[in-house]
């Protein structure tokens, strides 16, 4: 029997350690384990846990790590001589994570993370260590779970040039705001839910306060403009003032309430932004619900793609730090931030005073003659031109005062942030104006 001549001889066992065995952690030697076939056969070679750290030794994870290493620092996993490459699955962009990650690259050691913090953070500086080690740094997970974001920015539309790119981001908040559209159930209960279902951050209101979408859309549009973003220069605004009444309204109007990140390249600088929006209800990404997330790309060349699919959750994040191992193991590295990492400069996202759009705006007013008149007089003093308007009287209440209030909701032609906000201000001093108004933006999208 003749060996086939292009059999390439076999490689040694990809060994790798695992610093953090959480939701994500064990869900990466679980999928190691039951598909160890099929990523040998696909990676060229076996891919075999050597060594893990985690917080509690003794904690029942659902995995045998009986003839695995057990490291008490992730520090020291990161120079254990087991390991050729190092997951840091623990999490936030100081501490233990940031020290493990940076140990493991100053030591030439290719690491996979899932952690958006500290790449959203740190992002520009790890690139320049993983670059002068020469050692690949990957982050699928962090992004978008499941879905191939980063790549698909990354390698596929590597030709292109990106104009537009985000999406839905956030698990957690997607599922709150979905469960909140479907049943009016309460913020507090369907957030317990969420951490319940592991989709959840260690301190959730890095969730909901629309932080972890900013910290996934900087990446992205680091990626895709070509120069990682100041993460404290991304206008964030989170979920926790939507309303039911905001949710019921905007169903009433043709729309869908979600937390949007949103990049665009500009001539004068990019615009990095997170919050809610109303989308309009038959938009591609008003479907998208649950925990699933969308990324939606627009390039000059390709055009419009929108990729849908897990956003958090054990199976889906652990897919992706697999195909980051497995691409390590088959030995094709990718420049950090697809440029190289010595011709990059950080890039400050534009103030929000310079962003443009149509807003919703609601108000609970006293039901009297004139009120309407000193809220439009605001608007057009401030150049706001209003497209809709509707005053909701079954809605109406009558406060222990005496007072009729009932709420009214204006919707506006676009207009310029700066005035929007100014003419907000004026029409929330305004006597008939009973509680501080909700305003939100409207996309497209
Ligand atoms: N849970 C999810 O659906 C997703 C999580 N991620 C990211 O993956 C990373 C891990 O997330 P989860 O698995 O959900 O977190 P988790 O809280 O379930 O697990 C964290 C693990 O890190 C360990 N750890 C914490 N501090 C440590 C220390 N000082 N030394 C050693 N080990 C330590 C803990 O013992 C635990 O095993 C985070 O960066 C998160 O943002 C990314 C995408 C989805
Ligand atoms: N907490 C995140 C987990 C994944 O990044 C989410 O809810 O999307
Ligand atoms: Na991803």
């Amino acid at each position: 029997m003749t060996s086939s001549p292009c059999r390439p001889a076999p490689k040694p066992p990809l060994r790798i350690g695992i610093a953090g065995l959480g939701t994500v952690g064990a869900g990466v030697v679980k999928l190691l384990r039951e598909n160890a076939d099929l990523i040998h056969a696909r990676a060229g070679r076996e891919l075999v846990v050597t060594a893990v750290s985690a917080r509690d030794r003794t904690r029942d994870r659902g995995v045998d790590l009986s003839n695995v290493a057990w490291c008490d620092t992730p520090e020291e996993l990161a120079t254990h001589p087991d390991v050729d490459v190092v997951a840091e699955l623990i999490g936030g962009a100081e501490g233990p994570a940031r020290l493990t990650v940076t140990r493991a690259l100053e030591n030439r050691r290719p690491v996979v993370t899932a952690n958006k913090a500290l790449i959203a953070i740190h992002g520009a500086e790890l690139a320049c260590t993983a670059q002068a080690a020469g050692v690949p740094l990957m982050f699928e997970a962090a992004v978008a779970g499941g879905i191939p974001a980063i790549k698909t920015v990354r390698e596929g539309l590597a030709a292109d040039r990106i104009l537009k790119i985000g999406g839905i981001l956030n698990g957690t908040c997607n599922y709150i705001l979905t469960v909140m559209h479907e049943t009016g159930r309460d913020f507090a209960e369907i957030l317990a839910d969420a951490q319940k279902l592991g989709y959840a951050e260690a301190d959730p209101s890095t969730d909901v306060d629309g932080i972890d979408t900013a910290h996934k859309l900087a990446i992205l549009a680091g990626l895709a403009f070509g120069r990682p973003v100041v993460f404290a220069s991304v206008y964030i605004e989170g979920i926790r003032r939507i309303g039911a009444l905001d949710l019921q309204f905007a169903r009433k109007m043709g729309y869908r309430i979600k937390l949007l990140g949103i990049a665009r390249q500009h001539e004068n600088g990019i615009e990095a932004r997170v919050h809610p929006c109303l989308v309009p209800q038959d938009a591609p990404i008003a479907q998208v619900n649950g925990v699933f997330n969308a990324v939606v790309v627009e390039g000059a060349f390709v055009g419009r793609l929108m990729l849908e699919g897990r956003g958090a959750g054990e199976g889906p994040t652990a897919t992706a730090v697999c195909a980051d191992l497995i691409d390590i193991a088959r030995g094709s590295a990718m420049p950090v931030w697809g440029c190289a990492a010595d011709s990059l400069m950080q890039a400050v996202a534009l103030p929000a005073k310079s962003f443009t759009g149509e807003y919703y705006l609601r108000l609970n007013v006293e039901d009297r003659p004139g009120v309407i008149a000193d809220i439009t007089a605001v608007l057009r003093d401030n150049g706001v031109s209003l497209r809709s308007m509707l005053q909701h009287a079954d809605a109406h209440d009558v406060r222990p005062d005496g007072t009729h209030a009932v709420p009214l909701v204006l919707l506006t032609h676009r207009t310029n942030e700066a005035a929007m906000q100014h003419a907000l201000h004026h029409i929330a001093e305004l006597p008939a104006v009973l509680d501080e108004p909700a305003l939100i933006r409207i996309e497209a999208a």
